[in-house]
């Protein structure tokens, strides 16, 4: 009978010479020659090839492409029960999955590569401290055994390229982020809880259905309209049935006109949703009168579409484009006119309104923001006039906040119905898209290190000068300076022309916006249908940044992390560290970045800090500037000039993710525990 660390280092000995023996037939462990040297003795003249000991145990072996074969090698490992790390990646490894059970310590096992064969053994569900488990590209054949699902800290399923068969639907945990069941022998019915992978990590796999791949056979019938569906089921008969009659019976006839009757019905009621406020208010409401109707339409013609109605009735008070003090983002004035004219893209809708990329008759590419028309605070105050001079008051803070870090604002259009916003057009998209795009797919390409370092302190810069930077308003006067960004988030964070980080959307969570924002709201903030304002504050802000360094940190999305509720990212990174597992947040795509796991450490304890959950234990913008550049500095000198990469020559790096557990593992950084 095994327990955890029952053995000693002489048992480790043991085993170790035991699987030399079974496996080393190339001589590749000759540096394991003398046994009675230690293997934990880090000043022996030669140090044993793969083997890595803490508290004089072994706690990790890694063997990978070493030509190691041999049927009985791996159950020999079965008595290292201090281990930690196993990989045997990449050798001939042959035979059954032994009862790994008494590795109990074990976080990662790699065992891809081999011609392992037989089962997935059941009992590799007591490893319950499993975060990573590799066992692709093997002979492997028969179902999953439900005792995996009791690996509930797992991380890394893969088990792609082998012969497993059976549905996977059996496989249900909630924390994989790498997961691979390609090119086996898998059938049925995909669940939904993993219908969000990619469809490469199903693949090759003949009986698979349902979302991501092509819907199973019942559900494509059942996903025409339920009218469809009925006069098909009621037809069915009719038609098979044969007889030679030719006629539909009466309950299809009866079906038919009944699905005819909805799907009729469905289209008035859309159109009686679409058109019945306009209609409405034109006639109950002056709001048709004053100003502009723009309408961005992303159809018939694609993105061609700036359609602009002219505006209704006498028009007395149009609205009016408003320049402000710096066009260097711009290169110069234009006229509504013009911007209705520019083919537009849609680039996103987001809580405050929707984003478009307008190219004018030029050339030159602006990005514009079209509000979303609600009652703000600002323009929901007691009458238009007002409402009018606060917004502009407004406009005016904002295009005064210039700032490398900062996406500038240009000019604003408003009218009572209509306020649209131009900024500068930030052409390499958003930290969310680099970060999130195509994580899986076949042309995701990975953001490294330096260019998170760099974008983390973008974002931190930015936001320390909108926090204490604008003091000195040229007016000097009270509200003359932004308090807060209040939106900050990875959409809001974009890089430009040169890939240096902006913030984006700057004080438009003072307009009433971002409801949008979870993930990201500060758990002392008011829920976002609270009407109690402002909500934008330099804490909430803090919070928020922190979370958008917990997620350059782990590669997940705060939206979709661990569990629902506001705090999910930090409280899900919180309780992994907590449990020492620290270096098994790291985003997996970071592996191959070699010696970053300090400055990863360090910049997760930042990252922590700012997302306390008490407000006056984040540190101030400024500070958590101070601190990413600190981190920066570390770097090794050749490093100096990597930092200083574009954004698209650092993301040409495409080499493969390794996922070896050089980093994944243990590894150093001072929160860090084996
Ligand atoms: N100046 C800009 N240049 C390039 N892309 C932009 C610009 N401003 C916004 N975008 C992109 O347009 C998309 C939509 O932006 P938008 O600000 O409308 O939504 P959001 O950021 O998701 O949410 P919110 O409105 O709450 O800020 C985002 O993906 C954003 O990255």
């Amino acid at each position: 009978v095994h327990h955890a660390n029952a053995g000693s280092l002489d048992t480790d000995v043991a085993a170790l010479s035991a699987f030399r023996l079974a496996a080393d037939r190339s001589n590749a462990l000759a540096t394991w020659n003398n046994l009675s040297s230690n293997p934990c003795a880090g000043t022996s003249p030669q140090p044993w090839r793969g083997v890595t000991c803490a508290g004089g145990r072994v706690t990790r072996l890694v063997l990978e492409g070493l030509s190691l074969s041999g049927s009985g090698a791996l159950p020999a490992l079965a008595n290292l029960d201090g281990l930690r790390v196993l990989s045997l990646k990449g050798n001939a490894l042959s035979g059954p999955i032994p009862d790994l059970s008494p590795l109990v310590g074990l976080k990662l096992l790699f065992l891809s590569r081999n011609a392992l064969s037989g089962p997935v053994p059941p009992e590799l569900g007591k490893l319950y401290r499993l975060l990573r488990l590799d066992l692709s590209s093997n002979n492997l054949s028969g179902a999953v055994p439900p005792e995996i699902n009791r690996l509930d800290r797992l991380l890394t399923l893969r088990l792609d390229s082998n012969r497993l068969s059976g549905p996977v639907d059996a496989i249900a945990l909630p924390r994989l982020q790498d997961f691979n069941v390609s090119g086996n022998l898998f059938s049925g019915r995909i669940p939904a809880a993993m219908a969000g992978f990619p469809a490469e990590v199903f693949a090759g796999n003949a009986d698979l259905c349902g979302a991501p791949l092509a819907p199973c056979k019942e559900e494509a019938a059942s996903s025409c309209p339920p009218g469809a569906a009925a006069a098909m089921a009621a037809t069915k008969p009719a038609a098979e049935g044969g007889g030679g009659k030719g006629k539909m019976s009466r309950a299809a006839v009866v079906a038919i006109v009944a699905g005819d009757f909805a799907v009729v019905g469905l289209v008035a009621g859309l159109l009686f949703c679409y058109f019945w406020p306009r209609l409405s208010g034109r006639r109950s409401d002056r709001r048709h009168r004053e100003g502009e109707k723009i309408v961005y339409s992303s159809s018939p013609y694609g993105a061609a579409g700036v359609v602009a109605a002219a505006a209704a009735g006498a028009a007395p008070e149009r609205g009016k484009m408003v320049f402000l003090d710096d066009l260097s983002g711009i290169g110069r004035r234009f006229e509504l006119e013009e911007l209705l004219r520019a083919s537009a893209e849609m680039l996103g809708k987001g809580g405050s309104g929707t984003a478009y990329k307008a190219v004018l008759d030029d050339g030159s590419v602006v990005a514009v923001k079209r509000l979303r028309d609600n009652p703000t605070p600002v323009a929901a105050s007691s009458s238009s006039s007002s409402s009018k001079k606060e917004f502009e008051h407004h406009m005016t803070v904002l295009g005064r906040l210039r700032h490398p870090n900062v996406v500038p604002l240009n000019a604003y259009y408003y009218a009572r119905d209509e306020k649209l916003l131009v900024y500068e057009y930030m052409p390499n998209g958003s930290l969310f898209s680099l970060l999130h795009g195509n994580r899986g797919g076949p042309g995701r390409t990975p953001l490294d290190w330096a260019a998170r370092l760099r974008i983390a302190s973008g974002a931190a810069r930015g936001l320390a000068f909108i926090h204490h930077g604008t003091r000195r308003g040229r007016s000097g006067t009270a509200g003359s300076k932004l308090e807060a960004h209040g939106n900050v988030k990875s959409t809001n964070v974009l890089l430009d022309r040169a890939g240096e980080a902006r913030l984006a959307d700057c004080g438009l969570a003072q307009l009433g916006c971002c409801s949008a924002m979870s993930g990201y709201r500060a758990p002392e903030a008011p829920a976002p249908a609270s009407a109690s304002r402002p909500w934008a504050t330099q804490k909430g802000d803090v919070y928020a940044l922190g979370v958008v360094l917990l997620e350059l940190l782990t590669g997940r999305c705060p939206a979709m992390a661990a569990g629902e509720g506001e705090e999910a990212l930090p409280r899900w990174v919180q309780s992994v560290v907590r449990e020492e597992w620290t270096s098994e947040v790291f985003d997996l795509e970071l592996m191959k970045d070699k010696g970053i796991e300090e400055e990863m450490v360090a910049m997760l304890q930042l990252a922590l800090s700012c997302a306390a959950t008490a407000p006056e234990q984040r540190p101030k913008a400024a500070y958590v500037v101070k601190m990413v550049d600190e981190i920066r500095a570390c770097r090794e000198e050749p490093s100096s000039g990597r930092g200083e990469l574009s954004s698209s020559s650092s993301m040409d790096e495409s080499s493969a993710v390794s996922d070896s557990p050089a980093v994944s593992e243990g590894g150093g950084g001072p929160a860090v525990s084996q």
